[in-house]
């Protein structure tokens, strides 16, 4: 049980940590290791622990949309995506989005991560990554007959063994795995190698946050506040949604000093007061939000809707930045006897299967598992087509840089995203894979779904408050496609998936595209299809992020928010520059 609101309201805790979610509560978990620190975590969201919702590994994203877990969020309408809103979901609850994710479970590209040293922030490189990463890994390896069946090898230096978030190659996988792999490498594609230390590119078999005791999902809150739930320094309080952040007047040099955080528990306001730091992690669609309500943020937008500037910060909100996927299906010939998730839909199959969970085994202990990553030149018919796709985005960029109308901090990142697309070991093109129809397909048939995945895209976006009333959501506007060359490069990717079942094994098996289909066949049809099928991956970042002052920074290298003596941001937001993973695992500092 978590705590009360008497235990909260007009308390003084050394921190304040908003939002109980995946970095919430790791942070929490971190600095209550030491008893003489008070900490109070303030999550809107209820517990549910113990829920099979949410510890049942698959199907994947049956509490989604459901407001019981998940706030509903949508963007606006999007022009890049013929006006489409998309739903952009996030958990809400005590776990946060690792409740209700896909439990994939990756790490990014190692040049990715010193990409953000590069942008002005010291020591943040992969070597620091990988250090947190693995202290908050706990992966348990599959036994040298699955390895070898599954394909399912990894370099065990790489991945973190003893912490409290337990991972492990899915317990049940579909044989169609293990030939899709093999037609992706024929059609051009390495191996991985060693896809947890830093090198990703080529096509493996992933991990998931699932913990092999009970091949349940293992996430925020089984990992880091059931264990610490004792502790009589870590007060947690669910139901509770931060309005703003106090201040107390300024103090030497201009900085303003928080005393504590403004909250509504069913219904009513109050306070609760921070001795210390109050510390940001209600993640990167909500964390501006508080920060515009607290009088931090663009001047300009603060002062249309009457808040008072505290400190002008016009990055706030700014630099938003996505990945996004686009779904190909294949239907199987029936010459392909392995058994596929379509099966589920079958009443009786799917009862069967709930008795195999409840022995810990069966297709409900899976998480999608076939991964590739690439650059670019792996996807285009010929590196020379990526050469020249890349080259005329950087002429534009360069004239776009000439004309001295970007934002700031945006030509930094470009520059950096222009050299990634050429690097060897990049992973702006990702592709997993799905053994059945993502979504429901013709009952009887089964089916193979490749997403199809943007990883780097040039284009930004935005999430700012249109009200002073905090329980107005944030207008959300990713402005996709905003930068032509992320369609063109996206369309690409489907190009590449299209062709994999051109090559054995899988060319015998499959009997047919079924999405999009044969009518979609020239490059406008392709892109018109991106356009109107793309879904986000639900891995914003950056919209409060860590880089210097005058390149639109948010916060510092310390992750305290520029104007402020001790407020500090440690969700999502403050990625500087997106990477080519999946985002859970990023959240481990
Ligand atoms: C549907 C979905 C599928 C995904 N699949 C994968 C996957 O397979 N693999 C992967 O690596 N990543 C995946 N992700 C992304 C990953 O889960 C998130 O990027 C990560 O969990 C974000 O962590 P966070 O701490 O920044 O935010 P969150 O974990 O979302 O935490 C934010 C918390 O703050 C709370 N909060 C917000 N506003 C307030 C407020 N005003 N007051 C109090 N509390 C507040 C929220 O309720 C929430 O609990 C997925 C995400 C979603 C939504």
């Amino acid at each position: 049980m978590t705590n009360t609101i008497e235990e909260v309201a007009n308390q003084t805790f050394d921190y304040v940590i908003v939002g109980g979610g995946t970095a919430g509560l790791t942070l929490a978990a971190r600095l209550t290791e030491d008893p003489t620190i008070k900490v109070v975590v303030i999550e809107a969201g209820p517990e549910h622990l113990n829920d099979p919702a949410i510890l049942t590994p698959a199907p994947p994203g049956l509490t989604m949309n459901n407001p019981k877990y998940a706030w509903p969020f949508k963007t606006i309408p999007q022009s890049g995506l013929g006006d489409r809103e998309m739903p952009m979901q996030r958990g809400r609850m005590l776990g946060g989005s690792s409740a209700l994710n896909f439990l994939l479970w990756n790490k990014p590209p190692a040049d990715d991560i010193y990409d953000w040293e590069k942008l002005g922030n010291p020591g943040w490189n992969w070597e620091r990554f990988q250090k947190y990463a693995k202290r908050i890994e706990g992966f348990h390896p599959s036994s040298p007959k699955d390895q070898e069946l599954c394909k399912q090898t990894t370099n065990i230096a790489s991945h973190g063994l003893d912490g409290p978030v337990k991972t492990m190659f899915p317990r049940w996988v579909s044989h169609g795995e293990v030939p899709i792999q093999d037609s992706i490498h024929a059609a051009g594609i390495p191996f991985a190698t060693d896809p947890f230390g830093g090198d990703p590119v080529g096509t493996y078999m992933g991990t998931g946050s699932v913990d092999h005791r009970n091949v349940a999902r293992s996430y925020a809150a089984p990992a880091f506040y059931v264990p610490n739930k004792g502790r009589t320094n870590l007060t947690v309080l669910c139901g509770a949604i931060a309005h703003r952040i106090i201040f107390h007047s300024s103090v030497g040099g201009g900085e303003i000093e928080a005393s504590g955080v403004e909250f509504e528990h069913d219904g009513l306001k109050h306070e609760v007061c921070a001795r210390k730091e109050v510390l940001l992690c209600a993640g990167a669609l909500k964390t501006p939000q508080i920060l515009e309500l607290s009088g931090i943020g663009n001047r300009n937008v603060l002062e249309s809707l009457g808040i008072a500037t505290k400190v002008d910060l016009p990055g706030v909100g700014t630099n938003m930045q996505e990945h996004l996927f686009c779904i190909v299906i294949f239907e199987l010939d029936s010459n392909a006897k392995f058994e596929t998730l379509d099966q589920l839909h079958d009443k009786a199959f799917a009862a069967k299967e709930l008795q195999e969970y409840a022995h810990h085994k069966g297709m409900h202990t899976t998480v999608p598992t076939g991964l590739t990553f690439v650059p670019p030149h792996f996807v285009t018919r010929t590196p020379s087509e990526a050469a020249e796709l890349i080259d005329a985005q950087r002429a534009k960029v360069e004239e776009k840089i000439r004309a001295g109308n970007l934002p700031p901090g945006l030509k930094e990142q470009w520059i950096l995203q222009l050299e990634r697309f050429e690097r060897t070991k990049s992973g702006d093109c990702e592709i997993i894979t799905f053994p059945g129809f993502f979504g429901v397909g013709e009952p009887g048939k089964k089916y193979l779904t490749f997403a199809g995945n943007l990883n780097s895209m040039l284009s930004r976006g935005s999430v700012h408050i249109t009200s002073s009333d905090p329980n107005v959501e944030p207008e959300i506007d990713p402005r996709y496609f905003e930068e032509h060359f992320d369609l063109k490069l996206f369309a690409e990717i489907i190009k590449f998936i299209r062709r994999i079942p051109e090559h054995e094994p899988l060319k015998s098996l499959i009997s047919k595209e079924v999405v999009p289909g044969p009518a979609v066949s020239n490059d406008e049809q392709i892109q018109d299809f991106v356009k109107k099928h793309c879904n986000t991956s639900w891995h914003t970042v950056s919209t409060a992020a860590m880089l210097p002052r005058d390149r639109n920074g948010v916060v510092d290298c310390n992750l305290r928010v520029y104007g402020t003596k001790n407020v500090r941001i440690a969700d999502l937001s403050i990625v500087p520059l997106h990477v080519a993973a999946h985002t859970q695992s990023r959240v481990s500092r």
